[in-house]
Protein backbone atom coordinates (compact mmCIF):
# COMPACT_ATOMS: atom_id res chain seq x y z
CA UNK A 1 0.00 0.00 0.00
CA UNK A 2 2.81 2.42 1.04
CA UNK A 3 6.54 1.80 -0.59
CA UNK A 4 9.20 3.74 -0.10
CA UNK A 5 12.07 3.09 -2.51
CA UNK A 6 15.61 4.26 -1.84
CA UNK A 7 14.36 7.25 -0.12
CA UNK A 8 16.73 9.90 1.24
CA UNK A 9 15.90 13.41 2.20
CA UNK A 10 18.41 15.95 3.03
CA UNK A 11 17.84 19.10 4.83
CA UNK A 12 20.24 21.10 3.43
CA UNK A 13 23.00 19.07 4.29
CA UNK A 14 21.30 17.40 7.11
CA UNK A 15 20.01 14.10 6.36
CA UNK A 16 16.55 13.45 7.58
CA UNK A 17 16.30 9.95 5.81
CA UNK A 18 19.14 7.97 3.99
CA UNK A 19 18.47 5.29 1.57
CA UNK A 20 15.09 4.02 3.46
CA UNK A 21 13.36 1.13 1.56
CA UNK A 22 10.71 -0.43 3.12
CA UNK A 23 6.63 -1.36 1.69
CA UNK A 24 3.90 -1.44 3.99
CA UNK A 25 1.35 -4.03 2.94
CA UNK A 26 -2.23 -3.26 2.51
CA UNK A 27 -4.22 -3.12 6.11
CA UNK A 28 -1.27 -3.96 8.12
CA UNK A 29 -0.53 -1.62 11.00
CA UNK A 30 3.02 -0.41 10.75
CA UNK A 31 5.16 1.07 13.80
CA UNK A 32 8.18 3.02 13.31
CA UNK A 33 10.25 3.04 16.19
CA UNK A 34 13.44 5.10 17.20
CA UNK A 35 15.21 7.77 19.47
CA UNK A 36 14.36 11.25 19.06
CA UNK A 37 15.65 12.48 15.49
CA UNK A 38 15.79 9.32 13.70
CA UNK A 39 14.06 10.30 10.80
CA UNK A 40 10.33 9.15 12.17
CA UNK A 41 8.69 12.54 11.09
CA UNK A 42 10.42 12.40 7.92
CA UNK A 43 9.71 9.33 6.80
CA UNK A 44 5.70 9.90 7.37
CA UNK A 45 5.89 13.45 6.45
CA UNK A 46 7.85 11.57 2.77
CA UNK A 47 4.58 9.06 3.18
CA UNK A 48 1.95 11.64 2.96
CA UNK A 49 3.63 13.74 0.10
CA UNK A 50 3.93 16.82 2.65
CA UNK A 51 7.65 17.24 1.10
CA UNK A 52 9.14 15.54 -1.92
CA UNK A 53 12.42 13.51 -1.23
CA UNK A 54 15.38 14.59 -1.97
CA UNK A 55 16.26 10.78 -3.76
CA UNK A 56 14.18 7.86 -4.33
CA UNK A 57 10.52 7.10 -4.97
CA UNK A 58 7.39 7.39 -2.87
CA UNK A 59 4.08 5.03 -3.68
CA UNK A 60 0.89 4.94 -2.55
CA UNK A 61 -1.33 1.90 -3.52
CA UNK A 62 0.60 1.54 -6.72
CA UNK A 63 0.46 5.96 -7.88
CA UNK A 64 3.59 7.46 -7.44
CA UNK A 65 3.37 10.50 -5.18
CA UNK A 66 4.82 13.02 -7.52
CA UNK A 67 3.26 12.46 -10.87
CA UNK A 68 0.08 11.61 -9.06
CA UNK A 69 0.22 13.40 -5.59
CA UNK A 70 -3.43 14.53 -5.51
CA UNK A 71 -5.27 10.46 -5.60
CA UNK A 72 -2.45 9.54 -3.37
CA UNK A 73 -3.11 11.70 -0.63
CA UNK A 74 -6.79 11.37 -1.06
CA UNK A 75 -5.91 7.74 -0.11
CA UNK A 76 -4.44 9.50 3.20
CA UNK A 77 -5.54 10.48 6.49
CA UNK A 78 -2.63 12.27 8.43
CA UNK A 79 -2.40 13.21 12.29
CA UNK A 80 0.88 14.95 12.32
CA UNK A 81 2.56 15.56 15.49
CA UNK A 82 0.58 18.78 16.32
CA UNK A 83 -2.97 18.64 14.95
CA UNK A 84 -4.11 21.71 12.61
CA UNK A 85 -7.28 21.83 15.07
CA UNK A 86 -9.18 25.16 14.79
CA UNK A 87 -9.94 25.98 18.47
CA UNK A 88 -12.55 28.69 17.84
CA UNK A 89 -14.94 25.54 16.20
CA UNK A 90 -16.73 23.05 17.94
CA UNK A 91 -15.96 19.29 17.38
CA UNK A 92 -18.78 18.50 14.37
CA UNK A 93 -17.85 22.32 13.02
CA UNK A 94 -14.42 21.16 12.72
CA UNK A 95 -14.84 17.52 11.52
CA UNK A 96 -18.00 18.83 8.64
CA UNK A 97 -15.24 21.56 7.46
CA UNK A 98 -12.39 19.10 6.70
CA UNK A 99 -15.24 16.78 5.38
CA UNK A 100 -16.04 19.63 3.04
CA UNK A 101 -12.46 20.33 2.13
CA UNK A 102 -11.99 16.35 1.16
CA UNK A 103 -14.71 16.76 -0.59
CA UNK A 104 -17.42 14.53 0.95
CA UNK A 105 -20.57 15.72 -0.64
CA UNK A 106 -22.72 18.43 1.16
CA UNK A 107 -25.13 15.80 1.24
CA UNK A 108 -23.43 12.57 2.49
CA UNK A 109 -21.05 15.08 5.01
CA UNK A 110 -23.82 15.02 7.96
CA UNK A 111 -23.86 11.00 8.29
CA UNK A 112 -20.33 10.91 7.86
CA UNK A 113 -19.18 13.15 10.36
CA UNK A 114 -21.50 11.24 12.79
CA UNK A 115 -19.89 7.95 12.00
CA UNK A 116 -16.31 9.56 12.45
CA UNK A 117 -17.75 11.06 15.91
CA UNK A 118 -19.24 7.60 16.68
CA UNK A 119 -16.06 5.20 16.08
CA UNK A 120 -13.48 7.65 17.85
CA UNK A 121 -15.93 8.68 20.93
CA UNK A 122 -16.45 11.87 20.82
CA UNK A 123 -20.59 12.29 21.27
CA UNK A 124 -20.02 13.83 24.61
CA UNK A 125 -17.70 16.89 23.43
CA UNK A 126 -19.26 17.23 19.66
CA UNK A 127 -20.85 20.22 20.31
CA UNK A 128 -17.81 21.77 22.79
CA UNK A 129 -14.92 24.37 21.83
CA UNK A 130 -12.26 22.60 20.57
CA UNK A 131 -9.93 24.96 22.43
CA UNK A 132 -11.82 23.94 25.60
CA UNK A 133 -11.17 20.43 25.23
CA UNK A 134 -8.83 18.00 26.94
CA UNK A 135 -5.33 16.67 25.65
CA UNK A 136 -6.66 13.27 25.02
CA UNK A 137 -9.85 14.66 23.61
CA UNK A 138 -7.72 16.55 21.22
CA UNK A 139 -5.95 13.94 19.96
CA UNK A 140 -9.09 12.27 18.99
CA UNK A 141 -10.39 15.09 17.30
CA UNK A 142 -7.05 14.86 15.67
CA UNK A 143 -7.87 11.43 14.80
CA UNK A 144 -11.28 12.04 13.61
CA UNK A 145 -9.88 14.56 11.21
CA UNK A 146 -7.53 11.95 9.57
CA UNK A 147 -10.56 10.33 9.30
CA UNK A 148 -12.60 12.73 7.35
CA UNK A 149 -12.84 11.88 3.08
CA UNK A 150 -12.68 8.31 4.47
CA UNK A 151 -8.96 7.18 3.76
CA UNK A 152 -7.47 3.65 3.30
CA UNK A 153 -4.78 4.54 5.06
CA UNK A 154 -3.79 6.18 8.37
CA UNK A 155 -0.57 8.01 9.64
CA UNK A 156 -0.57 9.02 12.72
CA UNK A 157 2.83 11.15 14.26
CA UNK A 158 3.45 10.00 17.85
CA UNK A 159 -0.34 9.30 18.48
CA UNK A 160 -0.20 9.39 22.14
CA UNK A 161 2.33 12.13 22.65
CA UNK A 162 2.08 13.95 26.05
CA UNK A 163 -1.41 11.86 27.12
CA UNK A 164 -1.94 10.57 30.76
CA UNK A 165 -2.13 7.25 31.10
CA UNK A 166 -5.48 6.82 31.34
CA UNK A 167 -5.83 8.36 27.42
CA UNK A 168 -3.41 6.15 26.54
CA UNK A 169 -4.92 3.38 26.75
CA UNK A 170 -7.95 4.82 25.13
CA UNK A 171 -5.61 6.39 21.94
CA UNK A 172 -4.18 2.55 22.16
CA UNK A 173 -7.66 1.17 21.70
CA UNK A 174 -8.49 3.36 19.32
CA UNK A 175 -5.65 2.97 17.05
CA UNK A 176 -6.31 -1.14 17.28
CA UNK A 177 -9.91 -0.53 16.36
CA UNK A 178 -9.44 1.65 13.04
CA UNK A 179 -6.45 -1.07 12.29
CA UNK A 180 -8.99 -3.46 11.61
CA UNK A 181 -10.34 -1.62 8.11
CA UNK A 182 -6.94 0.89 7.76
CA UNK A 183 -3.51 0.52 6.87
CA UNK A 184 -1.83 2.15 9.79
CA UNK A 185 1.90 3.87 10.02
CA UNK A 186 2.61 5.47 13.04
CA UNK A 187 6.13 6.63 15.00
CA UNK A 188 6.62 6.26 18.72
CA UNK A 189 9.54 5.57 20.96
CA UNK A 190 7.29 3.49 23.13
CA UNK A 191 8.40 0.11 22.73
CA UNK A 192 5.81 -1.51 24.67
CA UNK A 193 3.41 -0.02 22.53
CA UNK A 194 4.66 -0.99 19.45
CA UNK A 195 4.67 -4.14 20.17
CA UNK A 196 0.77 -4.35 21.30
CA UNK A 197 -0.51 -2.64 18.56
CA UNK A 198 1.32 -3.52 15.04
CA UNK A 199 2.17 -6.38 13.22
CA UNK A 200 5.53 -5.39 12.37
CA UNK A 201 7.90 -2.50 13.45
CA UNK A 202 10.58 -0.85 11.24
CA UNK A 203 13.81 0.55 14.17
CA UNK A 204 14.94 3.97 12.24
CA UNK A 205 18.30 5.62 13.70
CA UNK A 206 20.46 8.27 12.74
CA UNK A 207 18.03 8.16 9.38
CA UNK A 208 18.40 4.53 7.95
CA UNK A 209 15.96 1.74 8.74
CA UNK A 210 18.29 -0.30 10.99
CA UNK A 211 15.62 -3.87 11.82
CA UNK A 212 12.48 -4.31 9.99
CA UNK A 213 10.78 -7.11 11.97
CA UNK A 214 7.83 -9.21 11.63
CA UNK A 215 5.87 -9.21 15.01
CA UNK A 216 3.48 -12.32 13.66
CA UNK A 217 5.84 -14.82 13.09
CA UNK A 218 5.33 -18.16 13.89
CA UNK A 219 7.96 -19.77 16.17
CA UNK A 220 10.84 -20.66 14.09
CA UNK A 221 11.92 -24.47 13.79
CA UNK A 222 15.40 -23.51 15.64
CA UNK A 223 15.22 -22.48 19.42
CA UNK A 224 17.88 -21.23 22.07
CA UNK A 225 18.20 -22.41 25.43
CA UNK A 226 19.62 -22.07 28.22
CA UNK A 227 20.35 -24.73 30.61
CA UNK A 228 22.35 -25.54 34.12
CA UNK A 229 22.65 -28.74 35.25
CA UNK A 230 24.87 -30.32 38.10
CA UNK A 231 28.05 -31.76 36.85
CA UNK A 232 31.45 -31.00 34.77
CA UNK A 233 31.64 -28.43 31.93
CA UNK A 234 33.67 -30.11 29.79
CA UNK A 235 31.78 -33.40 30.17
CA UNK A 236 28.33 -32.02 29.76
CA UNK A 237 29.00 -30.30 26.87
CA UNK A 238 30.40 -32.97 24.79
CA UNK A 239 27.57 -34.96 25.44
CA UNK A 240 25.28 -32.19 24.46
CA UNK A 241 26.93 -31.71 21.19
CA UNK A 242 26.58 -35.46 21.04
CA UNK A 243 22.67 -34.69 20.47
CA UNK A 244 21.60 -34.60 16.88
CA UNK A 245 18.82 -31.71 17.54
CA UNK A 246 21.95 -29.79 18.89
CA UNK A 247 22.84 -27.72 16.12
CA UNK A 248 25.24 -25.60 18.13
CA UNK A 249 27.31 -25.80 21.69
CA UNK A 250 28.76 -23.62 24.18
CA UNK A 251 29.73 -23.36 28.07
CA UNK A 252 28.82 -20.21 29.73
CA UNK A 253 29.81 -18.88 33.06
CA UNK A 254 27.87 -20.63 36.03
CA UNK A 255 26.47 -18.29 38.66
CA UNK A 256 25.95 -21.53 40.76
CA UNK A 257 28.64 -23.43 42.27
CA UNK A 258 29.21 -27.23 41.17
CA UNK A 259 27.29 -26.63 37.99
CA UNK A 260 27.93 -25.64 34.74
CA UNK A 261 25.81 -24.19 32.05
CA UNK A 262 25.29 -23.82 28.63
CA UNK A 263 23.79 -21.75 25.57
CA UNK A 264 22.18 -24.03 23.08
CA UNK A 265 21.03 -23.80 19.58
CA UNK A 266 18.17 -27.05 18.47
CA UNK A 267 16.36 -28.27 15.93
CA UNK A 268 13.12 -27.58 18.46
CA UNK A 269 12.34 -31.44 17.35
CA UNK A 270 13.53 -34.07 15.31
CA UNK A 271 12.75 -38.17 14.76
CA UNK A 272 14.09 -38.50 18.46
CA UNK A 273 11.59 -36.20 19.91
CA UNK A 274 11.63 -32.68 21.21
CA UNK A 275 14.94 -31.29 21.65
CA UNK A 276 13.94 -30.18 25.65
CA UNK A 277 12.96 -33.73 25.96
CA UNK A 278 16.37 -35.63 24.75
CA UNK A 279 18.15 -33.12 26.71
CA UNK A 280 16.03 -33.91 29.97
CA UNK A 281 16.98 -37.84 29.35
CA UNK A 282 20.14 -37.09 28.21
CA UNK A 283 21.16 -35.64 31.40
CA UNK A 284 19.27 -37.48 33.87
CA UNK A 285 21.18 -40.21 32.41
CA UNK A 286 24.60 -38.98 33.03
CA UNK A 287 23.15 -38.18 37.20
CA UNK A 288 23.56 -34.30 35.93
CA UNK A 289 20.53 -32.56 37.30
CA UNK A 290 19.00 -30.53 35.54
CA UNK A 291 18.93 -26.93 37.44
CA UNK A 292 17.57 -24.65 35.03
CA UNK A 293 16.21 -24.97 30.86
CA UNK A 294 14.91 -21.44 30.08
CA UNK A 295 14.18 -20.27 26.16
CA UNK A 296 16.34 -17.67 25.33
CA UNK A 297 14.24 -15.22 23.59
CA UNK A 298 15.33 -11.67 21.93
CA UNK A 299 13.18 -8.95 23.46
CA UNK A 300 11.91 -5.54 21.26
CA UNK A 301 13.98 -3.79 23.26
CA UNK A 302 16.92 -6.02 23.20
CA UNK A 303 16.72 -5.91 19.26
CA UNK A 304 16.33 -2.07 19.38
CA UNK A 305 18.78 -1.52 22.34
CA UNK A 306 21.64 -3.39 20.03
CA UNK A 307 20.49 -1.59 16.80
CA UNK A 308 20.30 2.05 18.11
N1 LIG B 1 13.15 21.18 8.95
C1 LIG B 1 14.31 20.64 9.28
N2 LIG B 1 15.46 21.31 9.05
C2 LIG B 1 16.67 20.76 9.37
N3 LIG B 1 16.84 19.55 9.93
C3 LIG B 1 15.73 18.86 10.21
C4 LIG B 1 14.41 19.37 9.91
N4 LIG B 1 13.50 18.43 10.29
C5 LIG B 1 14.22 17.41 10.81
N5 LIG B 1 15.54 17.65 10.76
C6 LIG B 1 16.64 16.76 11.19
O1 LIG B 1 16.43 15.50 10.56
C7 LIG B 1 16.71 14.44 11.46
C8 LIG B 1 15.46 13.55 11.60
O2 LIG B 1 14.42 14.31 12.24
P1 LIG B 1 12.95 13.76 12.48
O3 LIG B 1 12.14 14.90 13.02
O4 LIG B 1 12.47 13.09 11.26
O5 LIG B 1 13.22 12.68 13.61
P2 LIG B 1 12.17 11.97 14.60
O6 LIG B 1 12.60 10.55 14.68
O7 LIG B 1 10.79 12.26 14.18
O8 LIG B 1 12.49 12.70 15.97
P3 LIG B 1 11.49 13.14 17.17
O9 LIG B 1 11.10 11.90 17.88
O10 LIG B 1 12.38 14.03 17.98
O11 LIG B 1 10.34 13.88 16.53
C9 LIG B 1 17.15 15.10 12.75
O12 LIG B 1 18.54 15.15 12.76
C10 LIG B 1 16.56 16.48 12.68
O13 LIG B 1 17.34 17.39 13.41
Amino acid sequence: MIELEHVTKLYGSIPGLRDVSLHVPKGQTVGLLGRNGAGKTTALNLMTGYFPPTEGKVRVGGKDMLADSRACKRMIGYLPEKPPLYDEMTVEEYLAFVSELREVTRKANREHVNEIIELCSLKEVRERVIGHLSKGYRQRVGIAQALCGAPDVLILDEPTVGLDPRQTVEMRELIRKLGKDHTVVFSSHILTEVQQLCSRVIILNEGRMVQSIDLTEKPADTLRLRVRAAGRKEALLGALKGLQCVLQAEGVNSPEAGTAEFLLTCKTADEQGRATDQIFRLLAGLNAPIRMMTEEVDSLEEIFLRNT
